[in-house]
């Protein structure tokens, strides 16, 4: 028993974000069948029909998604969502709209959508993909305890689920969770371009970064000591592992990963601003 069982969920756009979420669902049991997808390129749509889902052309039919659907996700840019939306606003029925578009407030949706207010802002990541995302959720105060069980199921199908009550807090969930796979790509790339300078061929030092990476994040996540305290046990004294992280330390790496969150924070209130023009 679910509380998503027999709902009928469609997505508005089929990219990368919307495909992480199907996976999750698909994996947790949601039946295909009951899943739309529209989006307006035939190749999205391809994708979508091979896996039993139904599709709709965006272009030729934008109400036929919200008609009869339960949850309505938007998946689109931020940057085309108020021409997307205005295109079926006027078809919402008590439905709940799930929103994962970047910086976008709930009183702009809201406005987008007409004064609809039935809305859930959520901020995925792209490891929902295989089941490893974390996701914040906020939702208006129009939100029934239903509909807020119903977005919880929606993307912890994808992983972890964390809801927010204060509204500016996604701005923070964005830079350390939904953008925050960049980042950690970004460490990878950088150990790996390290290793290779060291002499070590490309694929073994891949391999190597990525596992540690994944075993340092499941131990920080089933350990009782801090990830302060874990750090220190890796460091013996006057031992390779210190002269690396007073390497960091004298470069302020701490302190410019602060700066490039704050920068995606700053990008993330930036967004709504500019669409409310
Ligand atoms: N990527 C990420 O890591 C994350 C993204 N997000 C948010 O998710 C949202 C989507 O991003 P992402 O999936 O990466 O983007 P993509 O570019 O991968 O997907 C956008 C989708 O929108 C579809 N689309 C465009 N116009 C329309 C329309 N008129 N009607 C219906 N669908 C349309 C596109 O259709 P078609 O395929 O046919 O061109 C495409 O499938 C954004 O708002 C972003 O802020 C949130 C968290 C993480
Ligand atoms: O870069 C972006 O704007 C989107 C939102 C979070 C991750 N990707």
């Amino acid at each position: 028993m679910s509380v998503l069982d027999n709902k009928k969920i469609s997505f508005i756009g089929g990219g990368n974000m919307a495909q992480a979420l199907i996976s999750g669902l698909v994996s947790s049991g949601v039946n295909p069948e009951l899943i739309t997808v529209s989006a307006p390129s035939k190749e999205t749509r391809d994708q979508y029909d091979k896996q039993q889902m139904n599709t709709v052309d965006a272009s030729e039919n934008p109400k036929a998604a919200v008609i009869g659907a339960d949850i309505v996700v938007l998946a689109v840019k931020p940057q085309v969502m108020r021409q997307v939306v205005g295109e079926f606003a006027d078809a919402l029925d008590n439905q709940l709209v799930i929103s994962v578009a970047a910086g976008l407030s709930t009183d702009l949706l809201s406005d987008m959508l007409g004064g609809y207010s039935n809305i859930v802002r959520a901020m995925p990541n792209t490891p929902s993909m295989i089941q490893m995302g974390a996701t914040g959720l906020y939702g208006t105060d129009a939100i029934s305890a239903e509909q807020k069980q119903l977005a919880t199921a929606v993307v912890e199908a994808s992983g972890l689920v964390i809801w927010v009550d204060d509204e500016a807090h996604m701005h923070a969930v964005t830079a350390v969770s939904g953008s925050a796979p960049a980042y950690m790509f970004y460490f990878i790339e950088s150990m790996v371009d390290g290793a290779v300078a060291l002499g070590l061929d490309k694929e073994k030092a891949s391999a190597l970064a990525m596992q540690t990476m994944l075993g340092a994040a499941k131990m920080a996540m089933n350990s009782d000591d801090t990830p302060a305290e874990l750090r220190r046990k890796v460091t013996s004294p006057k031992g390779t592992t210190q002269a690396a992280v007073e390497s960091m330390q004298a470069n302020e790496i701490g302190r410019q990963i602060s700066e490039a969150m704050k920068a995606c924070s700053d990008r993330s209130q930036a967004l709504s601003e500019e669409m409310s023009k």
